[in-house]
């Protein structure tokens, strides 16, 4: 039996489970079985906590289909708040996580008792074609007629703007998209629907799991090719079909602030 907790930010739900103690063996095998809504717990994938000798707490992103992702911006919310609340009892509230796409610093916000949201420094996208990786000559693409910009946040985007993310094609195009030739390791795609210039909206066909309700990388992919396509500021508010983050690119360091909710929502165990 596997102890985890079940934690959403943005409806962006994982499994969480405490390895530091290295419990889990084959998170590329639980993946697939614990996240399954019907045979297993349900999630959007597997997220590990683990012991780190560069950071505070490190942790790993699995898909439910197996895959590893380099990193993960909804699950890096909520793995601060595990870690704020249940390794640091509320008494450090910035610390260090080591991601598969490097450090990130992270900022709890609270009032002394309860957690109010929690800002990760993402870091600076990446929009070289060969480290996004795309197979073009630029981070500009077209597949089927379409445009896309990618974006790189330590895992691969790319980003469509759409009239209405109502009426876009999240669902039958989007696993076309994820596994075209243009992505040497797939993408997550988002679809992006502009309101003014600091609010937008954004629907996502993740790589590896299918639409969810909300992607922490992507959202900060989508902010960085709305500036590069001058349809918002460098700060926004983004709204996803589970709630809303708040997106800033900085112009000082480059780098992305993503700040957000994260929730609790129960604990359980696992029979393997
Ligand atoms: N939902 C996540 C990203 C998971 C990305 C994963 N699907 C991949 O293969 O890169 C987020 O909040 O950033």
């Amino acid at each position: 039996m596997i102890a985890f907790t079940k934690m959403q930010g943005a409806g962006n739900d994982y499994i969480y489970i405490d390895n530091r103690n290295e419990v889990v063996k084959n998170p590329a095998e639980l993946s697939p079985k614990i996240s399954d809504r019907h045979f297993g717990v349900g999630s959007d994938g597997l997220v590990l906590i683990c012991s780190s000798d560069k950071a505070d707490i490190r942790m790993r992103m699995f898909n439910p289909d197996g895959s590893e992702s380099e990193m993960c911006g909804n699950a890096s919310r909520c793995v601060a708040r595990f870690a704020w609340e249940r390794f640091f009892q509320k008494e450090k509230d910035e610390f260090d996580l080591e991601t598969g796409a490097g450090i990130k610093h992270i900022v709890i916000h609270h009032n002394g008792k309860n957690f109010q949201s929690a800002t990760i420094d993402m870091g600076a996208p990446i929009l070289e074609p060969e480290q996004i990786p795309v197979a073009a000559p630029t981070n500009r693409i077209r597949i089927d007629g379409r445009e896309f910009t990618c974006v790189s946040m330590g895992n691969p985007h790319a980003v469509t703007f759409v009239d209405s993310v109502q009426t876009a094609p999240v669902l039958t195009k989007g696993p076309a998209y994820e596994m075209d030739k243009a992505f040497p390791r797939k993408a997550n795609i988002e679809f992006v629907e502009v309101l003014s210039p600091t609010h937008a909206k954004m629907r996502v066909w993740e790589r590896g799991t299918g639409e969810t309700l909300a992607c922490g990388t992507g959202s900060c992919a989508t902010l960085v090719a709305c500036v590069l396509n001058g349809k918002t500021e460098r700060e926004i508010d983004l709204e996803l079909l589970g709630g809303t983050l708040h997106i800033e690119w900085r112009e000082d360091n480059s780098h992305v602030m993503m700040t957000g909710p994260a929730e609790f929502v129960f604990e359980g165990t696992f029979d393997e």
